[in-house]
């Protein structure tokens, strides 16, 4: 686990904003301040959850996205560490384990020329290298017997996870995926928008449920090959939130009904947020309470194995913002997966 930084005491220390009387989330969770086996040393720690980070952009790029998703961890954990430990928020419960660092990858990247084809070509050798990386991760998470919480990176990390988590578990896994776009494109080298084709093809993912596909970003290709197989299946937005022919509510009970009867995990692409930055931002999407409502009423569900919070690309300027949003995602996971 070479490219693993473990989160350590010193950079806790350099975070959270202590107050009198209050115990803040970050100074009740657990850290590893050292690891020769990870698989060993989360076998042995009495957490439930885990959370890592994955800040690249390199997979955003290979897909011609707009970068920035390097940045969504290091916003996260600046507000995670700083909310309160209370009965809701189950800080004894978690380990924050660290990030990987993609410094050598960024490093490469910032030397391609996204008007070059051939620079496409190599980004999507980068994004295949860091699927290895993100892949042993996930899958000594889950066969430690814990739940990844994984903030992104880009849409191209669900590759990796979905991986890990079925090698983990010995099967496919099914998927839930909250996201304008089906990131089902066509196998031509790794990127942001083919993770879960590629788990597909290679038999590490079984069934797959998109949910608020945006209408104008989806092809006919992809919509025929969705129609025509019964491991997939999908509704939009436009048909929940502005034709009214389909129910949310209904509509995430159709989801659980053909995903949550075997193990299963919830992939969350911020795109899918009205207005929040990321690499495909939009003026239009859900709203971020029925964001959270829907993950909520997933990690319910016993067989939710991770969850994966991907493409915010936080600015200098709404940095907090973004922050405080991926906190209370990661929070509604955690008390959805409790009650
Ligand atoms: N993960 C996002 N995939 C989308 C959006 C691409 C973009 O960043 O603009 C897709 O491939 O369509």
């Amino acid at each position: 686990m070479d490219k693993l930084v473990l989160f350590n005491n010193s950079i806790k220390k350099q975070f959270i904003n202590k107050r009198a009387s209050e115990t803040k989330f970050g100074e009740s969770i657990s850290t590893i301040n050292d690891v020769c086996n990870i698989y060993e040393a989360l076998n042995n720690l009495d957490v439930s959850y885990v959370i890592i980070g994955l800040p690249e952009d390199v997979g955003v790029f290979a897909n011609h996205g707009i970068p920035g998703t390097r940045n969504a961890f290091e916003a996260t954990i600046k507000v995670l560490l700083n909310i309160q430990d209370n009965d809701y928020t189950f800080a004894e419960n978690v380990l924050i384990l660290g990030h990987l660092n993609f410094d050598a990858e960024l490093e490469k990247l910032s030397k391609l020329n996204p008007k070059k084809k051939k620079d496409f070509v190599k980004a999507r050798k980068l994004t295949a290298e860091i699927d290895k990386h993100v892949t042993k991760l996930v899958h000594s998470i889950v066969k430690a017997n814990k739940i990844p919480i994984i903030i992104g990176g880009g849409h191209n990390n669900a590759y990796g996870n979905i991986k890990g988590t079925s090698l983990a578990l010995n099967k496919p896994i099914n998927i839930v995926n909250f996201d304008a776009h089906t990131d089902f494109r066509k196998e031509e080298g790794r990127h942001s928008g083919n993770g879960f084709t590629y788990a597909f093809n290679e038999g590490f993912l079984n069934k797959y449920f998109i949910f608020g596909l945006h209408e104008n970003y989806t092809s006919k290709d992809i919509f025929k090959r969705l129609d025509k197989n019964d491991q997939l299946d999908y509704n939009s937005f436009e048909a929940i939130q502005i034709r009214k022919e389909l129910k949310f509510n209904t509509e995430i009970k159709k989801a659980q009904n053909f995903i949550c009867e075997d193990y299963f995990g919830i992939e969350i692409d911020c795109d899918a947020i009205q207005g929040i930055s990321s690499s495909a931002m939009s003026p239009t999407g859900f709203s971020i309470t029925k964001t959270r409502r829907f993950i909520h009423k997933f990690a319910k569900n016993k067989n939710a194995k991770y969850i994966h919070i991907c493409e915010a690309a936080p600015t200098t300027k709404n940095s907090a913002q973004i922050g405080k949003l991926i906190t209370t995602l990661i929070t509604d996971f955690m008390r959805g997966h409790e009650s």
